[in-house]
């Protein structure tokens, strides 16, 4: 029998039930299913990863949503649960959503939305530290003068990359590594070259308008160019940043073959999802290779880290935290509780997750629709723009 997990409750006497199996910031969320008469149970449960059996027995027996984390193994057994229990309706609290199987939730009726938008230039902004910090060998000399080292200035002293001019490499040109291109563009004046399955006409318009005002200030023009593979990424770009999904396709898609191809002193930037890189690959290619360096905010077992990665001086290392801004993870919590709160509602699907600002502007009451439903063609469900009425 599963162990009660403690819970704080809002609302206590409205008519639907929903779960957050984490507190989440701010308060905008809870507003969000109170108001269309959702009671909230929170899990306050001082366990950082919760487990199957964790969420089942917060599930229950009556449970019409839930709100769940990345961290969390949302498959059939949750799906199966959930749909007993009532529920039509799943939100991560993310916009990555590896840890979901979608078609489980699809196949027992349940919505699955997630977060997207809103961490886009939070995310490409700790791309960007961890580039600069790699390059730059920010946590290395900051270690060194910490220790008592610094004896004065040097020639030599943690000399590291220059970044203006040299080119920027993206794999999955999608919201946020156009953000981040564009920032590396801006900042840095660095030429671009990246891979996705997808043109990225937005970046390439970008690149190009930037090129052109450059030349009118007298100044170099910027350059991208759309990589037929992964490959060619590796072999020309002097800063490679990773931010595709990740999928079959994605799995590794960074291994031992492709780590030999980039730069002896390239930078490596992962702030996607850790398997897509081959982390023990990884952790021998930079022994092997001191001036090649790597910022990761991801990890193939987190919380963990490969054996001898966290020794490596050439690693940057934080813990998932490319979304941590304020502003953005409360407007994340806003998205996964407008999700559940308009499916429950039976309110449509917005039809752009590429522009959900309306539902994070405070001064207005939100759209009567649901964000972000990735599962919404594949249940039929209706989109609009819920203009008829407002959440
Ligand atoms: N570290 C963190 O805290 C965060 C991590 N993420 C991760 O970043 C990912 C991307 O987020 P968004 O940019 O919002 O998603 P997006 O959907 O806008 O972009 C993803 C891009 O990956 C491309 N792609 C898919 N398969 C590919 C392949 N085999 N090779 C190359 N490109 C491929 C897609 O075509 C798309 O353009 C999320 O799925 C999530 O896993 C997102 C936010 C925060
Ligand atoms: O949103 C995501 O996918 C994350 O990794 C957390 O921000």
């Amino acid at each position: 029998m599963a162990r009660k997990l403690a819970v704080q409750v809002y609302n206590a006497g409205g008519h639907l039930r929903v779960v957050s199996t984490k507190p989440m910031p701010g308060n905008q969320w809870i507003q969000a299913l109170t108001s269309v008469g959702c009671r909230v149970e929170v899990c306050v449960e001082n366990k950082t990863i919760l487990s199957v059996d964790d969420i089942l027995s917060l599930i229950g027996t009556k449970c019409d949503g839930v709100i769940g984390q990345l961290t969390e193994d949302w498959g059939d057994v949750l799906f199966a649960a959930l749909k007993k229990a009532g529920g039509h309706a799943y939100s991560n609290m993310a916009v990555g959503y590896n840890n979901v199987d979608v078609e489980a939730a699809t196949r027992h009726g349940i919505a699955v939305g997630n977060t997207p938008g809103v961490l886009t230039e939070t995310t490409a902004e700790l791309a960007a530290a961890l580039t600069l910090s790699a390059a730059r060998r920010v946590v290395e000399a900051d270690d060194f003068m910490r220790a008592g080292k610094y004896e004065g200035w040097l020639p030599t002293l943690f000399v590291g990359n220059l970044l203006k001019g040299q080119t920027v490499g993206i794999i999955g040109a999608g919201r946020i590594g156009t953000a981040y291109a564009r920032m590396m563009v801006e900042g840095f004046k660095m030429n671009v070259i990246y891979y996705d399955l997808y043109q990225s006409t937005r970046l390439e318009k970008f690149v190009t308008a930037y090129g052109e005002f450059l030349k009118t200030q007298g100044e170099a023009p910027v350059h991208w160019r759309r990589a037929s593979s992964p490959e060619d990424v590796l072999r020309e770009a002097d800063v490679i940043s990773l931010h595709p999904v990740l999928d079959k396709t994605t799995y590794h898609l960074i291994n031992k073959d492709r780590l030999a191809l980039m730069k002896k002193e390239a930078v490596l930037v992962n702030a996607s999802r850790g398997p897509v890189i081959d982390e023990v690959a990884l952790v021998e290619h930079l022994k092997a290779n001191p001036m090649f360096r790597v910022g990761l905010d991801v990890f193939e077992d987190e919380p963990y880290m490969k054996p001898g990665l966290g020794d490596l001086p050439n690693a940057v290392v934080v813990p998932h935290i490319a979304s941590a801004s304020k502003w953005t993870r409360e407007g994340m919590a806003t998205l996964a509780a407008q999700n559940v709160a308009a499916k429950l509602k039976g309110y449509p699907v917005w039809p752009n997750s590429n522009n959900i600002e309306p539902f994070l502007d405070e001064s207005k009451p939100a759209p009567a629709a649901a964000p972000s439903i990735v599962n919404a063609k594949a249940l039929g469900l209706p989109t609009g723009d819920g203009s008829k009425s407002r959440l």
